[in-house]
């Protein structure tokens, strides 16, 4: 079934305490693909990322994770407080086989790579603003060099340009080493401009009620592109259909 050696999901369905929030799940994302989840809030695309990411037993259903190394950016940076962003960066390089020195090389460098210099590196949490602490644990996920990378809004609530800048380091990283990408997200440009494929979640329990792809090579996705892309999609029922109660509520 898993010929391309990508991330598989077939049959897939979860529930809390005896509530379905997932159901019918099917997908499959090729080695190097980036597949983007969208859908209104509640629709299951965090479940379906940690059962992707392996954080969470499907209660039915086969998942295919021929992957080895996962990291993930989650919603909430979750940086420990009494390490800086340097040493979060180096906590998250424990389980490798790396000598101390190569560790912090490693961690410079992701940090660099995310725009923190060497004064920002030796701040603590409760020292830096809500974008860099977004950036450091981008920093941290990338520096494991993670085959899958699973990201859970990790560019929202940052200005546009950041924004921006981090999905470019993604998308880069992801291009040069080969990264099967997989992003949640409630933002139809963020999706258009890394994805290749996407898939809309809607409905109690959630379900794929919509497959997208985005053909265009990446690095040619200017903004009239997006532009033009995001009215198409936005456009088609399905996505009208799923979004409904979130718009007109
Ligand atoms: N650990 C949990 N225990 C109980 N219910 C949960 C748990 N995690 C999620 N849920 C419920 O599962 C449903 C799907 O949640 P999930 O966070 O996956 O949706 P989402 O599409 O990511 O939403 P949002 O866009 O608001 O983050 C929601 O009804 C949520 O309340």
């Amino acid at each position: 079934m898993n010929g391309e050696g990508g991330l598989v999901a077939g049959g897939v369905a979860h529930g809390f305490a005896g509530t379905k929030v997932l159901d019918g799940i099917d997908l499959r994302v090729p080695r190097g693909g980036v597949l983007a989840i969208l859908g209104p809030s509640g629709a299951g695309k965090t479940t379906l990322l940690h059962i992707l990411g392996g954080l969470l037993e499907p209660d039915a259903g086969r998942i295919d994770r021929p992957f080895e190394r996962s990291a993930f950016v989650f919603q909430d940076p979750l940086l420990l407080p009494w390490r800086t962003a340097r040493g979060n960066v180096v906590f998250g390089l424990a389980g490798e086989r790396l000598s101390r020195a190569e560790r912090l090389a490693r961690a410079r460098s992701m940090l660099v790579k995310v725009g923190l210099g060497q004064g920002d590196a030796g701040l603590y949490p409760h020292q830096l603003s809500g974008g860099m602490k977004k950036r450091v644990a981008l920093a941290r996920a990338l520096a494991v060099l993670p085959d899958l990378l699973l990201l859970d809004e990790a560019f929202s609530a940052l200005d546009v340009g950041l924004s921006r800048e981090m999905q470019q380091l993604v998308r880069l990283d992801a291009q040069e080493r080969g990264v099967t990408v997989v992003l949640v997200t409630h933002d139809l440009s963020e999706a258009v401009r890394l994805a290749d494929r996407a898939v809309v979640l809607a409905g109690r329990p959630g379900r794929i009620v919509a497959r997208l792809a985005i053909d265009r090579p990446a690095r040619l996705r200017d903004d009239a592109f997006v532009e033009a892309e995001i009215r198409r999609i936005a456009a088609l029922d399905a996505i009208r259909d799923a979004f409904r109660p979130t718009l007109s509520g």
